[in-house]
């Protein structure tokens, strides 16, 4: 079996991108397609452990940076990679340009060493289509006050998410045949057309 497809979500958060995964999940089974929905940090056992840390404990930013792709690498070893072999289409809850978003643009971590990172942990490997949920801070920031209890990274500044949204754009227009993105103000269902415009360049 072949044709697996892998799609990552990205944003700021807040900015709507949990949301949508499991309608990406419904419209791709209704097309016959396996799906495998995963996440990171996170998506194996010792990924899960990884997030927990990272998302409570305070440590250096490049210790930060270094457990991110400890837990993709083990993502990709377990999840992604074999179900791309399998001809699954893989959606993560996030990759490594969250990596550059929040790391390098938010907390300022060298560029050069997150590349270094990136052609470490995932030389070949990039999503085939990554949906980038965009909303202004303000917005996700209400979003996230009405929903739930923050964690590390939701407690930061506006500034910290206006760097990683900016950052997120620049990555939008550098990779623009990867990179779709969806603006996240419109209403669920206007989100949701948007979304399945992208996935159907990939089917
Ligand atoms: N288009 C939208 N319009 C209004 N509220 C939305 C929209 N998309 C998501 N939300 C709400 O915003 C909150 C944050 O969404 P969520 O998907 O958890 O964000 P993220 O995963 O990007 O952090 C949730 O309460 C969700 O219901
Ligand atoms: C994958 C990844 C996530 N993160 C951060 C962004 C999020 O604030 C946090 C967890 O991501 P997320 O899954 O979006 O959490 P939730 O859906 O519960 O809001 O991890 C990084 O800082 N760098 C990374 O490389």
């Amino acid at each position: 079996m072949t044709g697996g497809k892998f799609i990552t979500f990205e944003g700021i958060d807040g900015a709507g991108k949990s949301t949508h995964i499991g309608f990406v999940t419904d419209f791709l089974t209704s097309r016959g397609k396996t799906v495998v929905s995963s996440r990171e940090p996170g998506g194996t056992a010792l990924g899960e452990k990884l997030r927990d840390l990272l998302l409570h404990e305070k440590m250096h930013l490049e210790t930060e940076a270094l457990l991110m792709f400890a837990s993709r690498r083990e993502h990709m070893a377990q999840v992604i990679e074999p179900g791309l072999a399998r001809g699954h289409w893989v959606l993560s809850d996030r990759f490594t340009d969250a990596s550059f978003a929040y790391q390098s643009a938010g907390r300022g971590m060298d560029r050069a060493k997150m590349e270094a990172l990136e052609h470490w942990v995932h030389p070949h490997l990039q999503p085939d289509l990554t949906l980038v949920f965009d909303v202004p801070v303000e917005v996700a920031r209400e979003r996230l006050n009405a929903t739930r209890t923050l964690d590390k990274f939701e407690q930061e500044q506006m500034g910290f998410f206006s760097r990683c949204r900016d950052e997120y754009l620049r990555r939008a227009a550098q990779f623009p045949d990867r990179i779709a993105v969806i603006d996240s103000t419109r209403s669920i269902e206007e989100t949701r057309g948007r979304i399945t415009l992208a996935l159907e360049r990939l089917l």
